[in-house]
Order: structure tokens, then C-alpha cells, then sequence
């Protein structure tokens, strides 16, 4: 779907930049979204200048976007935006109809005058001493290899190592035509830019969602195995070798026995199917659970520490994995691979996997990707595979 009308992009585009320079300069923290098939640009701003954390007890926190790095945090925290305002747009209907509904920017000053003042602010993101290490190919490869080795010890079943690639942000940066170029690009993804002044500033699309409740409804998926999409429908030409197909599998079974952990015995599983993300396709199963019927009202929050971080992006057994990460992956995966997204937002939570995502920082984007590894992984192409990951993102950073 197109969603965005070329004869009202204008007004809209403008409503954006004027909306992100104010609330930028004004320190404010910000999140924009966009949910897999929707028509909606979701915007919530938490305007009190104080970064908070929160325990990720779902059920109990107001309304407002939660963010998750990768490693769990001492306090067992989450960076949390309370949404002091909450609206959207409808960007399949006229922009002119529902300017009534959104919040107040005045447009004050010419787009390109708005532009440059999120470009400054947005170069100006991170402190000098922080350095972004690209990972090497021969690196990278070396990793895959000592993962494979533990797997062949029996050490591990399967292992996630990442990387990282750096690019330098055009001097033209433009990061609403970027998010408008993802929305358009990845209908099926979670299409997302978050900004909190002391702590990051990402822009994303990922396929994966980690848990939703909307309702009495519980929802998680399994998502493993990587290949190009080719041809006309390539949902339908698709076949998966042996590797990835078991790839997949042991994330359905990590879910699985975590429902198992918990005594969850009435849940619907359907899949593995084949599903597109960007040019990239993936095989999905998808698990639903209805909470009332099991009586069990806490079932995100439970699912949520029991989940993260997956066998998508950590690997099995999980600590011993998360320990060979830690011990060999040599940078900080930061919020890559953590999670993020709207909690209890028009009664609806959807926790996505920060996954095809980049920080935007000292004039940088730092794009992270990883690629789950078995026995029968060939190092040279899981590098190519991280390769397609960035490219994701990447290609509409300009
Ligand atoms: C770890 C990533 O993807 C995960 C999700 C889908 C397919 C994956 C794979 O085929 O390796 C990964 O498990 C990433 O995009 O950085």
C-alpha cells in the first residue's frame, strides 16, 4: 500500500519537521511510529525533561513507549516516555481533514529552515569519546567460526553474533524523507524513530515483535532464517535448507518452553510460514494465547522477561550463549537487539525486537546486524546475510 499521497506529502512533511525541530530543541523525549499494515503515524512525546526508567511490569504503567537495550540492566530497568501527548495521523485520508486533531506547532519557519535545525541537532548527538568500531569482514567471520566451534563442542545449539557497520550521514540528511522512505518501503514492519536527548536518538523498521496484548488477546512470534527475496512472488518460490528451517525451530521451541515454565498449556501455534521483511524474507510461526480464558492477565509482562532476549538474537541455551557474546562480541549492542514500542497506548501494547535499526550519532548511523549461526553456518555467507540486514536501513539514510 502507498500510503503516502504525493499532493498532501507537503503539508504533512511540514507538519513533521515542524513538530520534531520544536520538540528537539525544546529537549523533549519523542517517539514516532508506524505498526506493520497500518495507515497510522503514531506520535508520543514526553515533554517532562527527566528520563526515566521503569520496571517493565507492563500492566501497571500508563500510557507511553518503552526501550529495552539488549543486556539486561542491573535494576532491571527500562527507559520509558510517558506520553504527556499522544496523537496521530492518518496518512491514507487528506492531512488537511485532521489537522483539528493533532497537536500544535504553528508553521512558523520553511521547511528547509526546519530541516537544518534537526540536522544540527541531530549531528550534535554523542559524546567524542565514544568510538564505533566497524566490525571487519575477517572479524566477523572469525566470530561466526568460534561459534560454530562451540556449537560443534556441544558448548551451544545455536549462536546470534552481530556486528556493526558505520556510515557517515550525508550532509543533506533528511531524517523525515527517511522515515517517510521506510514507511513506504517496508509496509509489514514496525517503522520507528525514537529520541531521548541523554540516552540515544534510532530510526528502524523491524519485522519482529517480541509480545503484543490487545484485548484479552496474548500474541509472539518465532522468526529465523534469512533469504533474498527473488522473482515475482518469491513467498511462493521460496525453499529453506535444512540449517535454517532447525534455526527457526529452536526459537518456536525457546517459546514453547517458556510457556512450558510457566504452565501454560492452552496456546495456538501456527506456522512456520514464509513471510517478506524489506527485500529479505524470513520463516514465521506465530503463538497465541487468550489470557482470560487461562486466566492469566499478566502474561505480557511474564512473557516479556521470559522471552528477551530470544533465540532470534541471543541464541540456546540462553546464558551460555548471552556469556559467549559477552565474552567475544567486542562492542556494546546498546539498544540493537533490546526492545521497544508502544505500551498500553489506545489499550493496545506492541513490544517489538529493535532489530534493522541504526543510532544516529556524531554525525553517524550505526547500523547493527546479526545472523543466527548453527552447525552448518558458512561464515562468508552469514557476512553477506548481516550485509543485507544493513542494507535495509541503510539504503534510505540520505
Ligand atoms: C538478528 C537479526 O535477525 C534475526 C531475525 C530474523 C532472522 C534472523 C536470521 O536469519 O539470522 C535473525 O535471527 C538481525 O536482523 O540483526
Amino acid at each position: 500500500m502507498d500510503i503516502i499521497l504525493d499532493t498532501h506529502l507537503k503539508n504533512l512533511e511540514h507538519y513533521l519537521v515542524s513538530l520534531l525541530s520544536k520538540n528537539m530543541e525544546e529537549g523533549n523525549q519523542i517517539a514516532i511510529w508506524r505498526k506493520p499494515k497500518s495507515s497510522f503515524i503514531q506520535i508520543l512525546i514526553d515533554k517532562s525533561g527527566i528520563t526515566k526508567r521503569v520496571s517493565p511490569n507492563l500492566e501497571d504503567l500508563p500510557a507511553g513507549f518503552i526501550v529495552h537495550p539488549f543486556d539486561d540492566q542491573l535494576d532491571q530497568k527500562a527507559y520509558f516516555l510517558e506520553a504527556d501527548s499522544y496523537f496521530k495521523i492518518d496518512i491514507s485520508i487528506p492531512f488537511e481533514e485532521q489537522s483539528g486533531t493533532l497537536e500544535e506547532v504553528g508553521f512558523s519557519s520553511p521547511i528547509p529552515d526546519l530541516k537544518r535545525k534537526i540536522r544540527k541537532i541531530i549531528t550534535a548527538i554523542g559524546s567524542q569519546n565514544e568510538v564505533f568500531q566497524e566490525t571487519s569482514k575477517v572479524d566477523f567471520m572469525n566470530l561466526v567460526e568460534k561459534g560454530i566451534r562451540s556449537i560443534e563442542d556441544g558448548e551451544l545449539h545455536k549462536i546470534v553474533p552481530a556486528r556493526i557497520k558505520k556510515i557517515k550521514l550525508n550532509p543533506e540528511f533528511d531524517l523525515i524523507k527517511s522515515f517517510n522512505q521506510l514507511v513506504r518501503s517496508y509496509p509489514n514492519a514496525f517503522v520507528n524513530f525514537f529520541h531521548i536527548p541523554e540516552v540515544g536518538t534510532w530510526i528502524g523498521a523491524s519485522p519482529e515483535i517480541l509480545i503484543q496484548t490487545q484485548g484479552d488477546e496474548f500474541y509472539t512470534m518465532s522468526l529465523a532464517g534469512t533469504q533474498k527475496a527473488h522473482g515475482e512472488n518469491p513467498l511462493k518460490s521460496a525453499t529453506w535448507t535444512q540449517k535454517e528451517i532447525e534455526e527457526q525451530a529452536l526459537v518456536s521451541r525457546y517459546i514453547v518452553d517458556c510457556f512450558k515454565k510457566i504452565r501454560l498449556r492452552e496456546y495456538d501455534e501456527h506456522g512456520p510460514k514464509t513471510v517478506l521483511a524489506g527485500n529479505l524474507l524470513h520463516l514465521r510461526s506465530d503463538f497465541k494465547v487468550n489470557m482470560k480464558s487461562t486466566n492469566f492477565p499478566q502474561l505480557g509482562s511474564v512473557m516479556l522477561q521470559l522471552l528477551h532476549p530470544t533465540s532470534a538474537v541471543c541464541g540456546m541455551p540462553r546464558y551460555k550463549a548471552l556469556e559467549f557474546l559477552h565474552k567475544n562480541e567486542p562492542f556494546n549492542r546498546s539498544f540493537y537487539a533490546g526492545f521497544i514500542g508502544p505500551v498500553n497506548v489506545e489499550e493496545e501494547t506492541s513490544i517489538y525486537v529493535n532489530l534493522r535499526t541504526a543510532r544516529l550519532v556524531q554525525g553517524n548511523a550505526i547500523l547493527y546486524a546479526g545472523a543466527g549461526v548453527t552447525e552448518d553456518s558458512i561464515p562468508e555467507n552469514e557476512w553477506e546475510e548481516t550485509e543485507m540486514k544493513c542494507d535495509i536501513i541503510a539504503k534510505h539514510l540520505n
